[in-house]
């Protein structure tokens, strides 16, 4: 279990973490002696206090929260301290399906949600956007692989007009007929951060172990076995529509989640 830090908010309004004088545990990812939570584990709660700090100070500065911020100006809410340095409470989170991948709900709240996904070996999402918001997506558990994509031919150039003429999101009418083409992949590792908003590419992301690749690691803390990959999606605001771009066609859905807080919905 991660040491109990002591959370309090500070007179402006950025959270000071004191950490409770507990036996020093290093952190499980890197032995840096500089980690961003100074080598100790971060628990999820920190997290979620870190990151409605950062958003309610971002809204204080009259920001409006939305994909068209430079994601410099969100330095302090991604999730790369935490997913650095975890204690693996996460694992409470994630539940896993035979089917698909699966969107296990943290915490969502108007200005976010924290997702934590579950990808048995081979499961991969489809080619998708992220509507308005931001995206970060950290590495828990597993390798992973992120393919961006780019449309293409004059698609891709009516749907520039398109934004630029009306201010409208980047996504092309449902059922229309869409050519995309992989312009870059990245393969991710445990503590890896990767951040995607539609301005910039589609993606499509997913484990691509075999399920006979999977070594199963037994943590003898908590009993977790490794059965794929674990990645931490941070979304805002929080995801209500997405577009699926398969078959030259796409398709829109609302997307769902498997569990709530680590109960299953
Ligand atoms: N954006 C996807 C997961 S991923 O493929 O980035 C989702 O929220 O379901
Ligand atoms: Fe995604």
């Amino acid at each position: 279990m991660p040491n109990p830090a002591i959370l309090q908010r500070g007179e402006d309004g950025i959270v000071v973490i004191e950490k409770a004088a507990a036996t020093p545990k290093s952190c499980c990812h890197h032995h840096a002696p500089q980690t961003p939570n100074n080598g100790q584990p971060m628990a999820i709660e920190q997290l979620l206090v870190e990151l409605r700090g950062a958003f309610e100070a971002e809204k204080a500065q009259g920001h409006v929260i939305n994909n068209r911020q430079e994601p410099e100006s969100f330095k302090r809410m991604n999730t790369k301290s935490y997913g650095t340095c975890n204690g693996g409470d996460w694992q409470r989170f994630a539940l896993f399906n035979d089917i698909h991948y699966v969107r296990n709900l943290v915490e969502a709240n108007e200005d976010f949600e924290l997702i934590v996904i579950c990808w048995k070996a081979g499961q991969v999402s489809r080619v998708h956007n992220h509507d308005a918001s931001h995206c970060w997506l950290t590495v828990l558990d597993g390798d992973m692989k992120e393919v961006q994509y780019q449309r293409v031919g004059s698609q891709a150039t009516a749907a520039a007009v398109l934004a630029a003429a009306t201010g409208a999101e980047r996504a092309e009418p449902v059922g229309s007929a869409v050519v995309v083409e992989p312009t870059q992949i990245n393969a991710m590792k445990v503590g890896d951060v990767g951040y995607i908003n539609d301005h910039l590419a589609l993606h499509s992301v997913g484990c691509y172990l075999s399920p006979e690749d999977v070594q199963p690691a037994a943590d003898s803390d908590s009993g977790w076995r490794q059965q794929g990959g674990v990645t931490l999606h941070l979304y805002s605001p929080p995801i209500r529509r997405v577009k699926i771009y398969e078959e030259n066609a796409v398709t829109e859905r609302t997307p769902g989640y498997y569990s709530k807080g680590g109960v299953r919905v």
